[in-house]
């Protein structure tokens, strides 16, 4: 039964028992631009404690590099690049060394700069993404933008990810590319969410962006590289062997139910999930059991707050 953490003593003990914490970020360190009540508290007391503290977002929007810049511009101190994972760098690691995508091949990316910087680091050229020709004006799908009339024979991936800044003329280039030699081309999807948190309304995630160039094309990606895929799980515990104790003493903090808690679940890790994100009180009662968290909070920083500091 999913306990929820409402007193000290239970803080106390998750405080004793947890030496590594995994945390997913829309909807449990920030909204938006937003960062959640007694997060950086939280954080800091861990990390105090000697605790580990690891990120793995699905949020592929951004790179490793503009998340570090995040963390230090809410006030987040001292968060490495090898403690941070996301979804556009697991992507950009799978078509690297998964698919081994020869690095003259070319990636169409229907998403933002987190996916393109973090294949340029990897030496790809990428098409598509940021580029101000598809978001020009008047950029419709006419016939005759280039980009939809000339296809690039080098491009041999598509990624797919979030973009808040999506329209009919880049969703019908990818849907070129996704059709092109005979629907060859391998199709990669960032992440599953079917929704953006954002302070008390959900918006549309890149789950079903992705699921829109998916019905449109008959396919299905060939790699869907964000949580609960294990391969950014399987990395972090490559780097960090005492998670790899059973039992493990790790847990796993989302606001998710089919991401977060399943990557924790999956991963063998004990979870906490966190109601300022998706879920409400009614997902965790309904759920099943075999699904269901460990634990269940109001917020990340009752961890912070329940320990006679509100
Ligand atoms: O639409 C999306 O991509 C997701 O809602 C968002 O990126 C989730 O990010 P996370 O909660 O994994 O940080
Ligand atoms: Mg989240």
């Amino acid at each position: 039964m999913t306990q929820k953490i409402i007193d000290k003593q239970q803080v106390s003990n998750i405080l004793d028992q947890y030496d590594y914490f995994i945390f997913d970020c829309d909807g449990v360190i920030w909204l938006g631009d937003h960062i959640l009540p007694s997060v950086v508290e939280t954080i800091d007391l861990l990390k105090k404690r000697g605790k580990k503290v690891i990120f793995v977002t699905n949020n592929s929007s951004k790179s490793r590099n503009d998340y570090l810049q995040k963390f230090n511009k809410i006030g987040i101190q001292g968060i490495t690049k090898d403690e941070v994972f996301g979804s556009s760098y697991a992507s950009a690691v799978y078509i690297n060394k998964i698919m081994k995508l020869p690095t003259d091949k070319k990636v169409w990316v229907l998403g933002e700069s987190g996916i393109e910087q973090e294949l340029h680091d990897l030496g790809y050229e990428t098409l598509g993404g940021t580029d101000p020709s598809l978001s020009a004006e008047g950029a419709g799908a006419s016939d005759d933008h280039p980009l939809l009339k000339n296809l690039d024979d080098s491009v041999g991936a598509v990624v797919t990810g979030l973009t808040s800044k999506l329209n009919y003329l880049k969703l019908c280039i990818t849907l070129q590319y996704l059709l092109k030699d005979n629907k060859s081309v391998p199709f990669i999807a960032t992440n599953i969410d079917s929704t953006f948190p954002s302070h008390g309304k959900l918006l549309i995630g890149a789950g079903s962006i992705i699921q829109a160039v998916s019905y449109a094309s008959g396919r299905t990606p060939d790699a869907i590289c964000g949580k609960p895929n294990q391969s950014m799980m399987n990395t972090i515990k490559a780097e960090n062997p005492d998670l790899q104790k059973t039992p493990s003493r790790g847990l796993m903090v989302g606001d998710r139910l089919n991401t977060d808690i399943q990557f924790g679940l999956q991963g063998g890790l004990d979870t906490l999930l966190v109601l300022t994100g998706i879920e409400t009180e009614n997902s965790v009662q309904s759920v099943d059991m075999t699904a269901a968290p460990t634990y269940y909070a109001d917020k990340l920083g009752d961890l912070y707050e329940l320990l006679d500091h509100n």
